[in-house]
């Protein structure tokens, strides 16, 4: 079987290495997606199975791992093979890293030095980094000649005004990296990406919101971040699938006193709240909305309700709302949340056409405003994959005009 026709300038291929599934894209220069998928259930214990979103023509069909490859290694071995066999191997492999500290704020080379200072980030984002590095060490098993590239979700944030930035904390904290950094940045950049091809306002002031597991809004002006919900860690800001989002640290402080250790208080602030814990039920939108229990519509409730408290936050910031726009799992699929947040700003003269809102699907990007709306709403189904593709292509160019000769061709080493 050859190599995709597509291909024939070589592909990058994106990866984003999370708790318990891998997902991964393999982009061409023109930043077109070649072929998606998603290896799930990587957790120990797990179902492990692969997904295939975008097929390319003649590709096997998807593949179970079967209950006992549970290992990002296995899924990884199993994705690089299947692109060896179809002559597809990548070019560089672009990571979505979800933690840059301070230090990393634009896309850069996975080195040893960068390795190092990444994991010494994994305390303040353990939901993520720890899976987003061991992703990074599989490949450099597999494939060690491959240039790896870093994309960071913190570096979209980098640029917010210092007020943003701050904690109001002892000023001795923020030498130790105490401070908002705000995540989802690809996503975001994604977003910010595709609006100005299709709305002249998304330059004006937007909010932004990626409603998926994780959840946050973000205030853009003219395409920049200026303030966002997610702060020091990806657990601040909105109620999330089993995350917690912003509680008082009052609450926190009795907790400890109660005897319970740091240990607990992270499984339950990441792990046991959000959707789930206030439920009982699920962390997942769908399964609350297809329950009957009074505990699922509660905790939609108060989803809905961080919601609109969050948002409302951003609108002094920015000084009033030009375009808001949805994303994530939640905000492309969930007509209901999409509509209890865009009532709530009905004062700023923003209309949602209902019709149009109850049919959108995820399917493309969509106006979902009605014509005489004072503020535009989207919805854009995300793509960080091609945030961190794009990225990587760029580096490759970069390398390639200071050592033409040194590009070589990837072996896989498995
Ligand atoms: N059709 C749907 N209706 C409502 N919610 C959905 C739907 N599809 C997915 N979701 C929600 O989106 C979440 C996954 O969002 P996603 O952005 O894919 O998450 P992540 O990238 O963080 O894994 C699910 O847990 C679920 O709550
Ligand atoms: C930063 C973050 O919360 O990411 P995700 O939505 O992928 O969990
Ligand atoms: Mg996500």
């Amino acid at each position: 079987m050859s190599a995709p026709a597509s291909a024939d300038g070589g592909t990058v291929l994106a990866v984003n290495a999370g708790s318990s599934s891998l997902k991964y894209g393999l982009y061409g220069r023109e930043g077109k997606a070649l072929w998606t998928g998603c290896y799930e259930g990587l957790q120990p214990g797990g179902q492990a199975q692969h997904r295939q979103q975008q097929p390319l023509p003649g590709l096997p069909e998807p593949l179970n791992l079967g209950a006992n490859t549970n290992s990002f290694d296995a899924a990884l071995a199993d994705l690089l093979a299947r692109l060896d066999r179809q002559g597809a191997l990548p070019l560089a492999i672009a990571h979505r890293i979800v933690h840059g500290g301070e230090r990393c704020v634009a896309p850069c080379r996975l080195d040893a030095g960068t390795m190092a200072y990444l994991h010494s980030l994994s305390p303040l984002a353990p939901l993520h980094q720890p899976h987003n590095l061991a992703g990074v060490n599989a490949l450099a098993r597999l494939l060690p000649r491959l240039p790896q590239i870093g994309c960071f979700d913190t570096a979209f944030h980098a640029e917010q005004p210092a007020v943003e930035q701050w904690l109001p904390l002892p000023r001795a904290l923020r030498a130790q990296g105490l401070r908002r950094y705000g995540f989802h940045g690809l996503s975001y950049q994604y977003l910010s990406e595709t609006l100005a091809r299709h709305s002249r306002r998304s330059r004006g002031r937007a909010i932004l919101a990626h409603l998926g597991n994780g959840a946050s809004v973000c205030a853009t002006l003219d395409g920049s971040s200026i303030a966002s919900s997610m702060g020091f860690s990806a657990l601040d800001g909105l109620m999330m699938g089993s995350r917690s989002g912003a509680v008082d640290p009052g609450a926190l402080l009795h907790l400890l006193r109660q005897g319970w250790s740091v240990e607990r208080l992270e499984q339950t602030l990441y792990k046991a709240s959000g959707l789930l814990g206030v439920s009982g039920l699920s962390a997942d939108m769908r399964t609350l909305r297809a329950s009957p229990e009074a505990a699922a519509a509660e905790a939609i409730a108060l989803f809905c309700h961080r919601l609109r408290r969050e948002a409302a936050a951003l609108l002094a910031p920015l000084q009033g709302l030009d375009l808001l726009a949805f994303t994530g799992g939640i905000g492309e699929h969930d007509a209901g949340v999409r509509e209890a947040l865009c009532d709530s700003l009905g004062f700023l003269g923003l209309q949602l056409d209902r019709q149009r809102n109850a049919a959108a699907s995820g399917q493309g990007v969509q106006a979902l405003h009605s014509s005489t709306s004072a503020v535009e709403v989207w919805l854009v189904p995300t793509d960080e994959g091609r945030v961190a593709a794009s990225a990587a292509w760029r580096w490759l160019d970069a390398e390639a005009r200071s050592a033409p000769a040194q590009r070589a061709a990837s072996t896989l080493s498995v």
